[in-house]
């Protein structure tokens, strides 16, 4: 069966287990040997502000995993310390066993949305993707498949500066896409996003990772990742409370309030 069309039917444990039939698709194994974050104790200070203290984990490929943790617990710190945009105190992040930094083709290993995403507000989102697909050497037509896989085509050619919040959303989603990456990293990716959007948004997470690469999202949207989530990572003022497998019929948020606490 194409894996793509599994997506967009809705998952057969949807409201309940996590660990369904379509959950159990083995990803093909070339995938699984290459796309892995690896963070190993890990700590970053900001003067007194211990925001990361000590922190090791790893992500799977194959699988959706969900960074989770209160406000100020260290998601962010941590994923630009992944993306090599934050340098660490202690410890090391490394993507498919090198640091960001060192990768040869960074836009076609990891893509990554960030809090906050900036963009020209004076360019059309066709240019801005065009602009960094040419400086990545990337193919032509990648452009247009990125604009239609988060449904931007129609707005392709208007001002980023008079682009709603979900459509920055979507067009911040459609850059991290730009180099077909391996690995998927993403913080608060449904901010802004309608109903229809976040729905979207699920079922395109869930194929990714079926597909055998690595999605890592961080979010407070507890019952949405809940739907797509098979690992689950909870911090709390820096440090590791909680990573495991999502158990089949598990309350999240319970799990949640509980290792928070
Ligand atoms: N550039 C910075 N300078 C000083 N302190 C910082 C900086 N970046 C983060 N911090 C602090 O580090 C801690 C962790 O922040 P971080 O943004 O990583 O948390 P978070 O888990 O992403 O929070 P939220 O869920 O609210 O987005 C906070 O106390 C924050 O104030």
């Amino acid at each position: 069966m194409d894996p793509w069309v599994e997506i967009v039917l809705p998952r057969p444990d949807i409201g309940g287990s996590v660990h369904g039939p379509v959950n159990r698709a083995r990803p093909p194994r070339h995938r699984r040997s290459m796309s892995v974050i690896t963070v190993t104790r890990l700590g970053k200070s900001f003067g007194r502000v211990r925001a990361v203290d000590d922190l090791s984990f790893s992500v799977e490929p194959g699988a959706v995993t969900a960074f989770l943790g209160p406000n100020g617990a260290g998601k962010t710190t941590t994923l630009r310390m992944i993306l090599g945009l934050v340098t660490p105190t202690s410890g090391s992040a490394t993507v498919g066993g090198r640091p960001y930094r060192d990768l040869t083709d960074p836009l076609t290993a990891v893509g990554a949305v960030l809090e906050a995403a900036a963009f020209h507000p004076g360019l059309t989102a066709r240019t801005h993707l065009e602009i960094l697909r040419t400086a990545a050497g990337l193919a032509p037509e990648r452009v247009d498949h990125v604009l239609d896989q988060v449904d931007l085509t129609g707005a392709a050619d208007r001002r980023v500066g008079g682009f709603s919040l979900g459509m920055r959303q979507r067009l911040a989603l459609a850059t991290a896409l730009l180099g077909d990456p391996a690995v998927l990293i993403l913080d608060e990716p449904a901010n802004g996003l309608d109903p229809a959007g976040v729905h979207w948004l699920r079922g395109f997470l869930r194929a990714y990772a079926l597909q055998g690469r690595t999605v890592l999202v961080s979010t407070h949207a507890l019952a949405e990742i809940r739907q797509i989530a098979d690992h689950v990572i909870i911090i709390s003022g820096g440090r590791m409370v909680f990573t495991g497998p999502l158990a089949a019929g598990s309350d999240l948020e319970e799990l949640y309030l509980e290792v928070t606490r």
